[in-house]
């Protein structure tokens, strides 16, 4: 019986079965053991939020060019590998602006990935969701948008 809040899906790569925070968005392989839940900021008082992310573009992305490399062509798999080993660095003590300020595909790396303060409405649905749910200083999984998979900082 999977938590409530959380929904199984397969990997279409693997094949593998991995859990979905319905509220997050944040994906892991090991059956979740509580219940997820929508945070407190989740509720509409939270107008504004602050994040940074470190995006990696793959062949699929809305736009599969970036300041780093003019024609991206790596599979979206391979983007989720290359993040899984930005995300280990980065809880090994790593600084988050660092790396995305040297391996984002978006122009705000030049800001350390900083994407200024933003309301609901403005960013891709899959990111806001997932902005809007994090804890000032805490940092999200691998989020999913046409853009590509980030991982986000909510900074503010
Ligand atoms: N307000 C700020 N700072 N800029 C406007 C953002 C517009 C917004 N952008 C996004 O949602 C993507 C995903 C999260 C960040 C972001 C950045 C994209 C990613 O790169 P691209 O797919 O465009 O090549 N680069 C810029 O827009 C949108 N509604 O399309």
């Amino acid at each position: 019986e999977i938590p409530e809040g959380w929904e199984k899906r397969t990997s279409r790569s693997t094949g593998m079965v991995y859990y979905l925070n319905s509220y997050t968005k944040e994906s892991q392989w090991e059956l979740p053991t509580k219940k997820a839940e929508p945070r407190a900021d989740q509720s509409s008082e939270l107008q504004e939020v602050q994040a940074s992310h470190l995006l990696v573009k793959h062949e699929k992305s809305r736009r599969p060019s970036s300041w780093r490399e003019e024609n991206i062509t790596r599979t979206k798999e391979e983007a989720r590998k290359i993040l899984e080993g930005y995300i280990e660095k980065i809880e090994n003590g790593a600084d988050f602006a660092e790396l995305a300020s040297k391996y984002s595909d978006c122009s705000s790396y030049k800001k350390g990935g900083d994407l200024g303060k933003f309301k609901r409405g403005m960013m891709q649905k899959p990111f806001e969701d997932a902005a809007f749910a994090l804890k000032v200083n805490e940092m999200s999984g691998i989020v999913d948008s046409d853009s590509g998979l980030h991982i986000i900082l909510r900074t503010k």
